[in-house]
């Protein structure tokens, strides 16, 4: 069956890299999803969501949001990041978030580490998963963590050696491995090697970051394409930012690669300070709904989702930023 899948994707892939190929597809890739099929969902609202947010959240309610989206069966939940306060202040309360929150077992809550000054901080108050954070663009990188990507990885290697003689779960992303606000196109080279390296330093999982939402099903499967030929799809997830409405298409193009990891943010909250014009993430509805719609198993709650999705939205004072939820929201009112 798995196979029966990934011959679908193959097609799909060259329908998407090469047009004139647009030959039948048939049914095959949506209906043979085995309904037992797991797909993870890895919530980042609580901290790339609100990470942008210029009014700082009150600590109880942030605590109060990771909380509720636990209560909605998501079992990864990125909590918040152990970067400098100087550079995000918004998260400057991260001790403080992991202290008061009542972590249930089966449950990861990772927080970005920078640095080893981070990965003290996170282990001070009993952090087991983290997540460093590559670029695949220089300029960006520079603005993002002040270093080249070299520096960057040699940094991250402190953190990483560490990390792995402890135990710890250790997760790591890649940005603008699409497009970034500074370069514009990034080669796929430069994402092929950043992530082997932080493969090789121990990082169990690489989350691919559109980090300003530019790329389309077309890139993203052109990336996967180049990337799948060097690392196994099970180490992939992506990470996509709905800037140009391409987020949940671009998870649909890097499902039929393979990929079964997906990070998302309640309500599409969400945007990185140091990349300009990076807007919100994939909403969490949006993306549950559909791969229900597929026949996958999430293991959330959409109804209680919703819930959340509204109550977030009016403690931040904005509209609930998926399809989804303003559809079902309306509808339920
Ligand atoms: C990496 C640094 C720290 C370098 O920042 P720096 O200024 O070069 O660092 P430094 O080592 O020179 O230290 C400067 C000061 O910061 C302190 N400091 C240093 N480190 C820490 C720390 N960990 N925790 C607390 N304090 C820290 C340090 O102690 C010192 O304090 P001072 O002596 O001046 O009082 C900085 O650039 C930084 O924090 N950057 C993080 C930026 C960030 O959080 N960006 C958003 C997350 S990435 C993202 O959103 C993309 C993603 C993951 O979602 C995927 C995608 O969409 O692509």
């Amino acid at each position: 069956m798995e196979a029966a899948i990934r011959r679908g994707a193959q097609v799909i892939g060259r329908r998407y890299t090469t047009a004139a190929a647009s030959t039948s597809i048939g049914s095959l890739r949506y209906s043979t999803v085995p309904a037992s099929s797991r797909f993870t969902i890895v919530e980042v609202g609580p901290r790339d969501g609100l990470q942008n947010e210029k009014t700082i959240v009150a600590t109880g309610d942030k605590v109060a949001l990771i909380e509720k989206l636990v209560g909605c069966g998501l079992k990864n939940v990125e909590a918040t990041s152990f970067v400098s306060p100087k550079w995000v202040p918004q998260m400057g309360d991260n001790s403080q978030v992991m202290q008061q929150l009542s972590r249930k077992n089966g449950v990861h809550y990772p927080v970005l580490v920078p640095n080893i000054e981070g990965l003290k901080n996170a282990l001070a108050v009993g952090v087991t998963d983290i997540a460093i954070f590559a670029a695949a663009s220089e300029q960006f990188s520079k603005k993002n963590v002040n270093c080249t990507i070299e520096e960057s990885l040699k940094r991250f290697e402190k953190v990483t050696n560490e990390g792995v003689k402890l135990g710890l779960n250790i997760r790591g992303y890649v940005s603008c491995v699409l497009g970034c606000p500074y370069e514009g196109k990034i080669p796929s080279s430069n994402v092929i090697k950043v992530t082997t390296r932080l493969l090789e330093m121990g990082c169990s999982e690489i989350s691919l970051g559109d980090t300003i939402g530019v790329g389309t099903p077309g890139s993203m499967s052109r990336l996967l394409d180049d990337l799948l030929t060097t690392v196994p799809v099970e180490k992939i997830a992506v990470h996509c930012h709905d800037t140009y409405g391409q987020a949940l298409a671009n998870v649909l193009a890097a499902i039929e690669k393979g990929v079964r990891t997906a990070d998302s943010s309640v309500a599409g909250l969400g945007g990185c300070p140091y990349a300009r014009g990076a807007s919100g993430n994939l909403a969490t509805e949006d993306l549950v709904y559909m791969l229900n719609g597929l026949g996958f198993n999430t293991g959330v709650d959409l109804d209680k989702l919703l819930e959340v999705s509204a109550w977030v939205s009016q403690l931040l004072n904005r509209e609930v930023g998926s399809k989804v939820g303003r559809a079902l929201l309306c509808k339920k009112a």
